[in-house]
């Protein structure tokens, strides 16, 4: 079975556009999301607090009853928000402080001996860990060698490529879920998915254990309704 987690950053952009208790409210939102159905909460608190703010992940941590996912780069102050929060997975995204949005996997080859360390010391909270990086076996095989529990597949490019040819955009990610799958690892996707390229990825891919899912999924909510648009996604990954 794989897992829906959805991405609640573009809840805290609206939000934000009103001041810090302005509606939509970010915490009964979360809690409304598992109640029609998502298997986890995917936030990814940037630097200039944009949207997630560090302190909504604080909150997070004591309502989320399915799993809180944290996304982000190992900054000094991601790794002292996760060392307070303790979330039942944290996965690194090599993004810069000024990114859009995330925009590279990791080079897990040339940052092993760093990522091994702070998988380790994520492992000493109690989170797993996942790794964000693009379909590559080389990235595959160094990601293994971390020690990290999982890999997330960055999908952006599946995504870009699915219109125009599906097969050939998915079959990256099916060589690279397979070494995966191997080597021990859990695999997650993120990044563009949507109604469109979600079914196909997921009947790809037997590995995949999770999908985060923010952007489409919240866009799609303002014509289709949250509880209808969850459970339309679910759909997708049965
Ligand atoms: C890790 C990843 O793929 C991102 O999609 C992400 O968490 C979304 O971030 P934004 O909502 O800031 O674009
Ligand atoms: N890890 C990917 C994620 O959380 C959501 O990405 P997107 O659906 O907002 O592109």
């Amino acid at each position: 079975m794989t897992k829906l987690s959805v991405n609640i950053n573009k809840i805290a952009t609206l939000r934000n556009a009103r001041g810090p208790h302005a509606r939509p409210d970010l915490l009964q939102a979360a809690r409304d999301i598992e109640r029609f159905g998502a298997e986890g909460i995917t936030v990814h608190p940037r630097p200039d607090e944009r949207h997630i703010r560090y302190q909504d992940v604080r909150d997070l941590q004591h309502l989320v009853t399915t799993e809180l996912n944290v996304e982000g780069n190992p900054t000094p102050d991601f790794m002292a928000l996760v060392r307070e929060v303790r979330p039942a997975q944290v996965t690194l995204v090599p993004d810069a402080p000024d990114a859009l949005t995330s925009n590279a996997g990791w080079d897990t080859v040339g940052q092993q001996a760093y990522l091994k360390d702070i998988v380790a010391e994520l492992h000493g909270l109690g989170s797993r860990v996942s790794i964000f990086l693009d379909p590559d076996l080389a990235l595959v095989d160094a990601a293994a060698a971390t020690g990290t529990d999982r890999i997330e597949l960055y999908t952006e490019a599946y995504a870009r490529q699915y219109a125009a040819d599906r097969a050939a955009a998915v079959a990256p990610y099916r060589a690279a879920a397979a070494r995966a799958g191997q080597l021990g690892l859990g695999v997650n996707a993120g990044h563009d998915l949507d109604l469109d390229n979600l079914a196909f990825l997921h009947q790809q891919l037997p590995e995949l254990a999770e999908v985060s899912i923010g952007h489409a999924l919240v866009a799609d909510a303002l014509y289709l309704g949250l509880e209808n648009t969850v459970q339309l996604y679910k759909r997708q990954l049965r």
